[in-house]
């Protein structure tokens, strides 16, 4: 797998936005609002109205989405009263561990970029490292004001590469998460009713995966300060500072990480079995994707009247 930013497809991107004016009525063509779907959450798109859809397979410079849950579209269309608010969501992302370069896994946020997008709203499915954020009660929903991404501070950073005129050497990110837009969450959070125990705030971690966290990796990210951690999110959050879009990041919490606070001895279980006082079982607990997606449909209604009422407000602001 290639850190290098080649960035071949971004002389794809002005052909990209003469396709999409062929395709796209006027209204829709200038999205405010970014979107991407995480993991299950291709929902979020299901209520634009006047909506089209662009598969990835049409446009220049897209790799295919191959993970189970995503699909490789682009959606159009409206959202809010009135008017509405012309967004554009990416129906399926691009993680490095199907094998795509960080350029590929970045390229959407860039055409978002040149097609006019202020603000972007990232989602993703995230495990939980905190045991103050459970599955399936509460704080169901983090929103993100910071994340913790060991490949970017090992030389596997999305924005590796030679230096490009129109974009920032050294990006700061000590605000990466705009502040204002955190604040939209929890308001858009109080206009649904939603109770205050529904979303919380909370620190990314970014793994390459596709293995799922070992115990010791679990607790070596919780020590570090992460909250939630996922395999997608920071690349888009990076390229998308980099091009000076508004960033959100909202991590639907699907399984919870399994920690174990030590571990318990084999000999000691063996000699007790020996002498014939055998040990409980120790109960094996382990993620799989499947239980990602299902979590994710089962709460994506949330995380979709979330995502609407902050495109609201965003368009109030404006
Ligand atoms: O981050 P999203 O794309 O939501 O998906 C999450 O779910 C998958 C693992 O179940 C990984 O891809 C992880 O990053
Ligand atoms: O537990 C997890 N670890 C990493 N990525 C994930 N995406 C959903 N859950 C997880």
């Amino acid at each position: 797998m290639s850190a290098a930013h080649e960035d071949t497809s971004l002389e794809f991107v002005a052909s990209n936005l003469d396709i999409l004016a062929t395709i796209l009525p006027e209204r829709l063509l200038k999205p405010q609002v970014g979107i991407v779907c995480g993991s299950g959450l291709s929902t979020l798109a299901a209520s634009f109205r006047e909506r089209v859809e662009v598969p990835y397979s049409s446009l220049k410079g897209f790799g295919i989405s191959t993970v189970h849950g995503h699909k490789s579209a682009l959606a159009f269309g409206l959202v809010g009263p009135g008017d509405g608010i012309p967004v554009v969501a990416m129906l399926g992302r691009f993680h490095a561990y199907e094998g795509h370069s960080l350029s590929t896994v970045v390229y959407p946020i860039r055409v978002m970029a040149r097609l006019g997008v202020k603000n972007v709203i990232i989602t993703n499915a995230a495990g939980s490292l905190d045991p103050a954020l459970p599955v399936g009660t509460s704080r169901l929903i983090v929103s993100i004001r910071d994340h913790l991404a060991l490949p970017d501070l090992t030389g596997f950073n999305p924005l590796l590469g030679p230096a490009k005129p129109q974009y920032p050497r050294f990006l700061p990110l000590s605000a990466a998460y705009s502040h204002s837009l955190r604040r939209t969450v929890f308001f858009a959070a109080h206009e649904l009713g939603l109770p205050p125990s529904a979303l919380g705030e909370g620190t990314y971690a970014w793994v390459s995966g596709p293995t799922y966290e070992s115990p010791a990796e679990g607790r070596f990210l919780r020590a570090a300060g992460a909250s939630v951690v996922g395999m997608s999110t920071v690349p888009e959050v990076l390229a998308a500072r980099e091009e000076g879009i508004e960033v959100c990041v909202l991590s639907l919490v699907t399984n919870f990480v399994v920690i174990p606070d030590g571990y318990r001895s084999v000999r000691e279980e063996v000699d007790a079995e020996l002498s014939g006082r055998p040990l409980p079982p120790v109960p094996q607990v382990e993620v799989s994707h499947e239980e990602v997606l299902a979590i994710g449909k089962e709460k994506s209604e949330v995380m979709r009247s979330l995502v609407e009422k902050m495109i609201e407000l965003i368009g109030k602001n404006a």
